[in-house]
């Protein structure tokens, strides 16, 4: 089990990650040439210097988590907490919306809605009385339907079971239109990711998007930004890359680590989950990420000891899916689903981040 924070400065370790800085986006001017360092390089050296500090960086990094966190109090109001959006969920999928939005409210947000095509929005309905259900993503005011609620939603997931009509997508597209230009931030997966990987400059520079892909996702947006395969020795350098090229947006590359990367910081999640890969965890991953963005960009960089809040987010998201894998697993083994590691958020939650 464990956690690895990778950096190139300060192997002692202080309150949390170091960051491994790099000529990025934002000094385009030394990469990578003329007297900077290599990613490749700076990353090498970084890896020797803090190899023996995997536990205490993993406990640092979700110290850095748990200041994020707000704390539960009788003064507040409903909706404090977190109003969320998931933009997905088509005749097809309608699980992996349900997973997304119900993982947000597990997690502590106060109020989760689901913008959905028009025949995925009674079954999603009935999986929960908890959800708020919207069914206008096929509809021709699609945009607009959803853009009235973005002033009272305070992050947007989108992606999880939206499937690739060209229609859909379409709409999807002016979504994310609206939400960057008010400032809105947005966690992009499966098949949003599908989109951004035809138009990157949807999010290139968005420093309020947060990219999750899989292994075959991460693949397709690699070839798409970077017009070349990655390399599959140096997961680290092409996360690394795929950020800086998409404008240091966050890209967490999902997989047996989990690797995270704002093209200037690279962390690593290896917390402990099981070998049951069961369809419907990236969604549980995306939805609670939807929450801890938006409570990281609350708390700010104080609270994250000068980190990116959007990778203490990712941190923290990625070491809750997995942790709810690992209790899950422990309880159901083989049969393990996702429906089981969403039971587990609350007991993971405690365990992880309210010790
Ligand atoms: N219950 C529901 O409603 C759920 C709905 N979901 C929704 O489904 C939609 C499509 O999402 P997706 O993830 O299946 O994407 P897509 O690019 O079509 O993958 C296609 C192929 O890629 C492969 N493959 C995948 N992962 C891999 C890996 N790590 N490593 C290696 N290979 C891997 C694998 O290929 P195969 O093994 O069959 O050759 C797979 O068949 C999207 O909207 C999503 O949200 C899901 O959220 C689940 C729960
Ligand atoms: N080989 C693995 N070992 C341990 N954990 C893994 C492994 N692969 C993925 N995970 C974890 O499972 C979670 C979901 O990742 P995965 O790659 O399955 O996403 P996904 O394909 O988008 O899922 P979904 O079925 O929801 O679309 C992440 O938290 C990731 O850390
Ligand atoms: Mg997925």
């Amino acid at each position: 089990m464990g956690a690895s924070v990778r950096g190139d400065r300060g192997a002692e370790g202080g309150a949390g990650p170091e960051p491994v800085r790099v000529p990025g986006a934002a000094e385009p001017a030394r990469w990578p040439g003329n007297g900077g360092p290599r990613a490749e390089d700076v990353l090498e050296r970084a890896f020797s210097l803090r190899k023996a500090h995997s536990i205490k960086d993993m406990e640092n990094t979700l110290q850095l988590v748990r200041n994020i966190i707000p704390p539960l109090s009788s003064t507040k109001h409903k909706g404090q907490d977190g109003r969320i959006g998931v933009v997905g969920g088509c005749q097809e999928y309608t699980g992996a919306p349900y997973f997304a939005a119900i993982s947000a409210l597990k997690v502590g947000a106060d109020l989760s809605h689901v913008f959905c095509a028009s025949a995925a929005a009674p079954v999603i309905k009935a999986y929960s009385p908890e959800l708020i259900v919207h069914p206008v993503l096929d509809s021709p005011n699609a945009v607009h339907e959803v853009e009235k609620w973005l002033p009272r939603l305070h992050a947007l997931v989108v992606g999880p079971g939206l499937g690739r009509d060209d229609a859909l997508l379409r709409n999807v597209q002016g979504i994310l239109e609206v939400s960057k230009a008010r400032d809105i931030p947005v966690v992009i997966d499966a098949d949003g990711l599908w989109l951004v990987a035809q138009q990157p400059a949807l999010i290139h520079g968005y420093r309020k998007a947060v990219l999750t892909p899989n292994h075959v996702e991460f693949s397709r947006l690699y070839d798409a930004v970077l017009r070349g395969p990655m390399d599959s020795d140096d997961s680290h350098g092409s996360v690394l890359r795929l950020s800086q090229a998409l404008g240091n947006v966050t890209v967490v590359q999902k997989g047996e680590r989990d690797i995270l990367s704002n093209g200037q910081q690279v962390l690593v999640c290896s917390q402990e989950g099981s070998s049951r890969r069961c369809g419907g965890q990236g969604d549980l991953l995306s939805g609670s990420l939807g929450v801890l963005v938006h409570w990281a960009l609350l708390a700010g960089p104080q609270k994250t000891n000068g980190s990116s809040p959007l990778l203490v987010a990712a941190f923290g998201a990625c070491s809750l899916t997995r942790q709810c894998n690992h209790q899950a697993f422990q309880k159901h083994g083989r049969s393990t689903t996702t429906s089981d590691m969403i039971a587990e958020v609350g007991a993971a939650f405690s365990k992880l981040f309210e010790t």
